[in-house]
């Protein structure tokens, strides 16, 4: 019987209790050394790759782990760094790759971006300043560390350089096939080295694959992977894509290489691969469990598909894994012990899927009858989480006949807005989160614990809300916001009150850096129960004769950045989210509360792979905005925001959104996006953020003028508002207050500035 592979593409990085965030985050805050940091983190990484091993993983990635991100690791390990922290640091070099990921006082961080349609975002490599060069080769270091340590042969994972390359900016397009020439060399360094090492299999990712190519993307994919077939033909190359199917199948699986992957959960691959077949001289392997949900999958139906890839592809030749890397699910269901059996049994996280993973390629390889056992009881769990009362359909059709228009056209209604609000020119406001202090967080830990009561938990909430309703006015900030302290997370936070979704205890998933999110779980119907901010936002505007605006997050963000059921469509789930807002949006204003904010910063990452799906997921993502939103007054004031994404593709999805003003994210990719709004008109209010939240430097006063102004030579100051890129709870108070001092101090000068122009002109 021939042997079938099993595999898997990254494990989790973060630890089964986030181990590997506390040690980062003490480790910044000078609690710990850099040895302590490392030690702690290794002992995560081997933890992770002994679980691997005991779940009889063949294939066990290295090189996978990372003390930030993969993108910045590979960017460092070929000596890619901004001038600006060459000469900033002088000391070591975890000293200037965390400078690059979080900024210094006198350089600001270089661009943070969502990783493909995902909730993890990768910083932004600077090809425009001197020639890579091999600093250090991190797979080879992490290979020989899993073989001494554990006796694991592991299989390095790299950044393939397509990927990498066109991930980067600082070039133009024409220049892509002078990097190219560039990063070869390097690469083949890297893969030589790993040859003499003894390595057998090397997984090259290359994500690119599953988006739209141009034929010179190919030309030079096929030249690279040529190149590295010529060096090292004894070590298996496995050219690694995920997140979609591939663009150009026939191209991409004829690259030469040992082995193709394919993501067999998203897109139309096993299509592809019954039209057009499968080199024979390859192996494929195959991603049939879904890396990116923490459903239990149908292992039987699972072994079907992989019966059916091998009616194309010889048993011997698949080789059995994940959809993606692991990182984006959670370590185990193991941890959570408050759940019901009913779900608990149904859900998957990253070592159950390898247990998946397993079973799926000793079925494949001995015939199903081999793991029947296994099978009856994967299914069996699904079927009684569909028959249970978690699963009953009481929501048919939640849009209804409820319209999706406001009342009156933009010009029409803001004129009454502008008459309500008596805002000045230039308002200023912030997006939303204030400071979520240690302290903040061990209150509520407290109160969850029962240490404290309800009632004492909410005095302290509310405190905090004073507190910063006194700072917000004596800064002078135009617009106040309560702070939004109450909330673990703008999602979570929303899926604790809402009818249909659970939360976990420790199912963390890394964002970016060391922060981590817990998505919640849609299991079944998504229903308003209570008012989830009316409280809170009300006591805000009790306390201050400024506006507050009411904070919500949007229905496209709840549902990207939950773990959503799999068992009706994403659209279906959408609309009722849509639905639920409605209802909290129509008890803010019946409560007094005029201007609403509804955030949908996932809006952009949350759009397919593939442009023929754009469509159909623009329309409903604005359907399912205009449903929650379309009820109000004309003078009730509709805000969006958005950040961490390139804006140009959905320009006029932001403006059929119909929100009176909108906040966007804009200084960290260091004022790219005002191009975009030169391109094109923009006729609501709009303001562009003017400085970046993800660094604890705080920005100048001039420096914010100069954004400021930079954006007004495009858009007319009218319609502009002033504002930091994005939500303030990462930062600590101190910087706060300072940057806020400095933003609404350029706001002043601007404004007279303005009203000079306007009486010299
Ligand atoms: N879902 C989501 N995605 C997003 C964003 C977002 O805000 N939410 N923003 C963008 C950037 N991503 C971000 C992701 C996470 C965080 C973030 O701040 N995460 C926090 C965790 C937030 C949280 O849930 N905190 C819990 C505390 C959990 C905790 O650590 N508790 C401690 C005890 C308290 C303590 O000592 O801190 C423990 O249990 O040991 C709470 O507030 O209650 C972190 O990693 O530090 C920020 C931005 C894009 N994607
Ligand atoms: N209102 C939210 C906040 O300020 C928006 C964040 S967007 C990731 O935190
Ligand atoms: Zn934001």
């Amino acid at each position: 019987m021939a042997k079938v592979i099993s595999s898997n593409l990254g494990y989790p990085r973060i630890g089964k209790q986030r181990e590997w965030k506390k040690a980062l985050d003490k480790f910044w805050n000078g609690k710990i050394s850099e040895k302590d940091l490392l030690e702690e983190t290794k002992t995560v990484r081997l933890e992770g790759l002994r679980k691997q091993k005991e779940k009889e993983i063949d294939l066990i990635p290295v090189g996978d782990f990372t003390l930030y991100d993969h993108v910045l690791d590979t960017a460092v390990m070929f000596g890619v760094i901004p001038e600006r922290f060459q000469t900033d640091c002088t000391g070591t070099s975890l000293e200037t790759y965390f400078s690059i990921a979080r900024g210094t006082q006198n350089a600001v961080a270089s661009e943070m971006t969502k990783w493909f349609n995902t909730n993890y975002h990768y910083i932004v490599p600077e090809f425009n300043e001197s020639k890579p060069s091999l600093k250090e080769n991190r797979p080879l270091d992490f290979y020989n560390e899993a073989k001494e340590e554990l006796g694991i042969e592991g299989k390095p994972v790299l950044l393939g350089p397509i990927t990498f390359i066109k991930l980067g900016k600082g070039y133009e397009e024409v220049e892509f096939p002078t990097l190219v020439e560039e990063f070869l060399p390097l690469y083949i360094d890297v893969l030589t080295e790993l040859k003499e090492a003894g390595v057998k299999w090397i997984q090259i990712d290359e994500p690119i694959f599953s988006t739209a190519l141009t034929k010179e993307d190919i030309v030079q994919a096929e030249y690279v992977y040529e190149s590295f077939a010529k060096v090292i033909p004894e070590v298996n190359i496995i050219i690694q894509t995920y997140f979609e199917s591939v663009d150009s199948y026939e191209k991409i699986v004829n690259l030469p290489a040992a082995a193709i992957g394919l993501d067999f959960v998203h897109g139309n691959s096993l299509e592809q691969l019954n039209k057009h077949g499968f080199p024979k001289d390859k192996k494929l392997a195959a991603g049939i469990i879904d890396g990116r949900n923490v459903w239990r999958q149908d292992l039987n139906h699972q072994i079907d598909l992989l019966e059916s890839i091998a009616e194309i592809v010889d048993k011997e030749n698949i080789i059995v894994q994940p959809s993606c890397s692991l990182i984006h699910v959670p370590v185990t269901t193991e941890s959570e012990k408050a759940l019901d059996l009913v779900i608990k049994e149904a859900l998957s996280f990253a070592d159950e899927k390898l247990d998946e993973i397993s079973i799926l390629a000793r079925g494949l390889e001995r015939g199903k009858e081999s793991v029947l056992l296994e099978i009856r009881e994967s299914t069996n769990a699904i079927e009684v989480l569909n028959h249970s009362d978690y699963r009953q359909q009481i929501v048919k059709n939640p849009a209804g006949s409820l319209s999706t228009e406001r009342e009156l056209v933009f010009k029409e209604r803001i004129a009454l807005q502008k008459e309500r609000l008596q805002l000045p020119l230039l308002p200023t406001t912030t997006i939303g989160s204030l400071p979520q202090t240690a302290e903040v967080r061990r209150e509520r830990l407290k109160w969850r614990k029962g240490e404290i009561t309800d009632q004492a938990y909410e005095e302290y909430i509310k405190n905090e809300i004073k507190k910063w309703i006194d700072i917000q006015e004596e800064i002078g900030l135009d617009v106040l916001v309560h702070g939004e302290f109450e909330r673990t997370d703008m999602v979570e936070y929303f899926g604790e009150k809402l009818n249909g979704f659970l939360v976990t205890q420790f199912g963390w998933v890394q964002s970016y850096g060391s922060r981590c999110v817990r998505p919640p779980i849609i299991f079944g119907d998504v229903t308003f129960d209570r008012p989830m901010t009316v409280k809170e936002s009300v006591y805000a505007q009790s306390l201050t004769q400024k506006k507050v605006k009411g904070m919500l997050t949007g229905p496209v963000t709840i549902l990207n950045w939950s773990f959503v059921r799999d068992d009706i469509s994403r659209f279906d789930v959408l609309d009722q989210i849509a639905v639920a807002l409605r209802f909290e949006i129509e008890e803010l204003e019946k409560n007094g509360i005029k201007i609403i904010q509804v955030d949908e910063p996932a809006l952009r990452e949350g759009l397919p792979l593939k442009s023929e799906n754009w469509d159909q997921y623009l329309n409903r993502a604005v359907h399912a905005f205009k449903l929650a939103t379309a009820s109000v007054q004309n003078s009730t004031q509709i805000h969006t925001h958005m950040c961490y994404s390139d804006f140009q593709d959905i320009f006029e999805t932001i403006s059929a959104l119909d929100a009176d003003v909108i906040s966007i994210e804009n200084s960290r990719s260091h004022g790219e996006l005002i191009s975009t709004f030169k391109e094109n008109t923009y006729d609501k209010e709009i303001g562009l953020g003017v400085y970046d939240i993800h660094s604890p430097r705080v920005p100048t006063k001039e420096e914010i003028k100069a954004n400021v102004n930079r954006a007004l030579q495009i858009i007319p100051s009218s319609q502009f508002w002033i504002n930091p890129d994005c939500g303030l709870k990462t930062r600590q108070e101190t910087e706060t207050i300072a940057a806020l001092q400095n933003m609404t101090e350029a706001a002043k000068e601007l404004r007279k500035a303005q009203l000079a122009d306007v009486h010299t002109n």
